[in-house]
């Protein structure tokens, strides 16, 4: 939740404030300002609060009452469907709901409403009781009452919620009569998306227009905003006349509806951002077992510090046993990358370094080292930050079919743990009906018993299988656990496709004489994890350790390629200046939105970098040649114009099939290129054999830009218009199950589709005047109906456009008249 909170943009951004920024952003459409959504979100979940019973409160219990007659409106679905795609057994749906509305509050300029965290969820529906326009004011009295709101508070909240956001036709036609409004809508003040006291200004100088004040809400008894406001003749609202008092007061009681709670829960201290935090952290034991690679992230909090006032930070652990037995115990890094959130900053300090399995690690310090020559020491309040070295859940040989949700784990338990590790899985299931029912998935739990497997030096490997059902695999969450010790909370979508084989077992040792001292026996039985989740590509072909043999068997590749993984591991891994013929270049980062090299493509769990070169230059004497993530390998005879040089550090994964070689990371290419791209051209006439082969390995299935879905071609990410309307006008439709494929079917001959917010498709001939290109970062949304596409944001439309319409002279005028425009 804190990283949820704070961490929201730039480096590691979590973006949860997307859709609400800016504050009048109306993501879900004309008239609807989502940050208002929000806020409404937080008072219609707490306001079925029983004081005297304990019930109710904020509980999420909404979700369950969207069609009970008090909730109407398309708002609670929206808020809570985008609130879900942060649910999991850390993040509580009630405790996003108040986070929710600490956000909103924040985005359109409202005090920082303290957010305490620790809310439960309900499994059902709760009471009715939210309060309707057509109360009277002494229901209203009562109302507020039972949920432990005196009327003076009642006065207060009311007028706090009501700064944002107005009245809809659609849900209140007797309130704001069809037509009356601007996009369906009357705002509760002049500033619908600030969070100011005009509401109550404008109430008491006799000049508001709020809906629920004034106009036809009255003669049907509806203008319950009055009723609230004057029952105690305006003395409450006189005394919130004064911006700052109105801040002080809305920040009371918002945090007062937020942190009314059933009975029996304990909410926490209210949370701020952490000074230092170390994000993502993980071991992952390297090939022989001799030593695991340390990665992830040092987060410091720089909101108060000079920009570029950290020279770098320095991690320094303990051992096993406390202390230095391998002498060189830390590591310093420089800023990788910074983020912002609502009021921080935050720097990231990249971690990548090798630790001896033999001394291993149980917990660390980090210093910050500032250019003024000062240094700060972080120790999480004299406890050390714990790492420990116990159970180690292995990515590389863990993997997820996120197509069927098919998903093997492996695990590595140090040999003097003698309890048996399970695996732990935590997962959605979509609830089935969403369009006007329950849009929060359900969050289960399972444990599976794990299967002994090889030793790998002082650890030990264990592996267990288990397909998550409902297609929303990728957002599992993975514990291995024996005993006391466990990994916890791996995100399922860090896994690739196909389990890579851990090649260069050692035998046995125990944690503590040498680790990995057995030497590395090139053992067919290493191939922990290759099975059922694998699916077609990593069956149990990869027994062979040989390199690349099982894909592209009955082809030209070169030989050099076969003995890479029995090589012993005995010199460390280096970078290679050359690989048949190609010279490395740099670490590369893929292009934005589009993959750096896009000739051909391979992948599989024996990757080297000489398979590789060979696979391109077979594949078509490619100029360049690329290793990703450990096992991808790309070939292209150019390369994206916004594929950039990145720090050698981060080009950090072992290559899957010998550990001696580096083969990039994740969206990192280990690059090497032709001295003259023109080639020979030699083996053009086995290329298409070879290729079409290799890419049936299954490739790594990867969220990606897709440059053409069907006849149409990508033109950007693109904003909605701002001439009043939709930015494609011609047809649309929404649905839990959208694809970019999908929606270029629905708009089969239309010029243009559009996909926003992940499951709304547009079609059009013409883009509406105002609709521009926006960043392609903005397009931020994954479908709805696959996790590997990319589908447009809160007002924001993958944009695409028939290949063909440039062929049509007059559709070409209209294109280049656009392009003009757009340029
Ligand atoms: C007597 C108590 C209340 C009544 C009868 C009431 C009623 C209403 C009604 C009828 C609407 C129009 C909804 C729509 O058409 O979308 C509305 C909007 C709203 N209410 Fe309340 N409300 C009350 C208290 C509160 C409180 C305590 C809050 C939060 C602190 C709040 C937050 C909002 C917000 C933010 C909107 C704008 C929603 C949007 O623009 O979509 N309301 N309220």
């Amino acid at each position: 939740m804190e990283e949820i909170v704070y961490q929201l943009q730039g480096f590691k951004g979590r973006v949860f404030n997307d859709v609400i920024t800016p504050c009048n952003n109306e993501a879900a459409g004309p008239g609807r300002v989502t940050a208002s959504e929000w806020l409404r979100v937080g008072f219609h979940d707490m306001a079925t609060h029983n004081r005297v019973f304990g019930t109710g409160g904020l509980d999420a219990s909404l979700q369950f009452e969207l069609t009970n007659g008090e909730n109407t409106g398309p708002g609670h679905n929206t808020t809570l469907r985008f609130l879900a795609n942060y649910y999991s057994s850390q993040s509580s749906m009630a405790d996003l709901i108040a986070a929710g509305v600490y956000a909103s509050v924040r985005s359109c300029g409202g005090p920082v409403v303290p957010l305490r965290l620790g809310r439960k969820d309900a499994t059902s529906s709760g009471s009715t009781g939210v309060p309707q326009p057509q109360n009277s004011a002494e229901t209203f009295r009562q109302q507020f009452d039972r949920m432990g709101f005196s009327t003076e508070e009642m006065i207060q909240v009311t007028a706090c919620g009501h700064t944002l956001g107005g009245v809809h036709s659609e849900e209140f036609p007797e309130i704001v009569p069809s037509g009356t409004g601007t996009n369906g809508q009357k705002p509760l003040d002049t500033t619908d998306a600030t969070f100011d006291n005009k509401v109550v200004t404008e109430y008491i100088s006799g000049t508001t227009q709020n809906p629920l004040v004034v106009g036809p809400a009255v003669a049907v008894n509806r203008h319950s905003d009055f009723k609230v406001y004057n029952i105690d003749g305006n003395a409450t609202m006189n005394g919130l006349t004064s911006a700052t008092t109105f801040r002080d007061v809305c920040k009371t009681v918002l945090q007062k509806m937020i942190d009314t709670v059933p009975s029996g829960v304990t909410l926490t201290d209210p949370i701020t951002p952490y000074a230092v935090k170390p994000v993502d952290m993980q071991l992952t034991l390297n090939s022989g077992g001799s030593s695991f690679l340390l990665s992830g992230y040092i987060r410091v909090r720089t909101t108060n510090r000079a920009s570029g006032a950290i020279k770098n930070i320095k991690m320094t652990w303990k051992d096993r046993n406390g202390g230095c037995a391998s002498g060189s115990c830390s590591y310093t890094a420089t800023v990788q990358g910074a983020g912002t959130g609502f009021d921080d900053t935050f720097e990231f300090f990249p971690i990548s370094t090798n630790i001896p399995t033999s001394s291993g690690i149980s917990s660390f310090t980090v210093t910050v080292n500032l250019n003024d020559g000062t240094s700060e020491s972080y120790d999480n309040n004299g406890n050390s930050y714990p790492l420990s070295d116990a159970i180690i859940l292995q990515k590389p040989q863990s993997c997820l079919l996120q197509s069927s949700g098919a998903l093997t784990v492996s695990a590595l338990v140090r040999n003097d743990i003698t309890a048996t590790p399970s695996l732990g899985i935590s997962y959605l299931t979509p609830r089935g009906v969403v369009r006007n029912g329950n849009p929060v998935p359900i969050l289960s739990s399972t444990t599976v018993a794990m299967t002994k497997g090889d030793c790998a030096g002082p650890y030990t490997f264990y592996s267990a299988s288990y397909t998550i059902a409902g297609g929303l695999s990728y957002a599992a969450k993975l514990s291995v656990t024996a005993g006391s010790n466990s990994d916890s909370f791996n995100k399922a979508s860090d896994l690739s496709g196909s389990c890579a084989t851990f090649s260069g077992t050692a035998s046995c040792t125990s944690p503590g004489d040498g680790g990995g001292g057995g030497g590395n026996e090139p053992d067919a039985s290493s191939t922990i994890a290759s099975s059922s989740a694998a699916g077609p590509s990593s069956t149990s072909s990869v027994v062979e350790v040989t390199s690349s043999s099982h894909i592209t068997s009955s082809t030209t590749v070169a030989p050099s390629s076969t003995t890479s993984s029995t090589t012993p591991t005995a010199t460390g891994p280096a970078r290679k200046p050359t690989v048949a013929g190609y010279t490395r270049l740099r670490c590369a980062t893929e292009g934005s939105g589009v993959r750096a090299l896009t000739g051909a493509s391979f992948a599989y769990d024996t990757m080297t970098l000489e398979s590789c070169a060979a696979n391109c230059t077979a594949a078509g004497n490619f100029a360049y040649f690329g290793v990703e993530y450990a096992r991808e390998c790309y070939c292209g005879n150019s390369l994206a114009a916004s594929s950039s040089e990145a720090p050698d550090s981060e080009c950090n994964m072992l290559c899957a099939g010998d550990a001696t070689e580096y083969c990039g990371a994740g969206n990192r290419l280990e690059l090497y290129a032709k001295p003259s791209s023109g080639g020979t051209g030699t083996t053009r006439t086995t290329t298409i054999t070879t290729s079409t082969t290799a890419s049936a390995a299954q490739p790594t299935a990867t969220l990606g830009r897709k440059d053409t879905v069907g006849d149409y071609v990508f033109v950007g990410c693109q904003t909605e218009a701002t001439e009043g309307g939709r930015a494609l006008e011609g047809k649309a439709w929404a649905d839990d199950g959208m694809t970019l494929e999908g929606c270029a079917e629905a708009c089969s001959g239309w010029e243009y589709f559009g996909v926003e917010y992940g499951r709304e498709c547009y079609c059009g001939n013409t883009l509406r005047g105002g609709s521009a290109p926006a960043p392609l970062a903005d397009c931020s949304f994954t479908c709805a109906g696959t996790p590997y596409e990319y589908c447009g944001a809160g007002n924001r439309l993958e944009l695409y456009r028939l290949a063909s319409a440039s062929s049509s002279s007059s559709k070409t005028r209209r294109f280049r008249l656009e392009r003009v425009r757009r340029l």
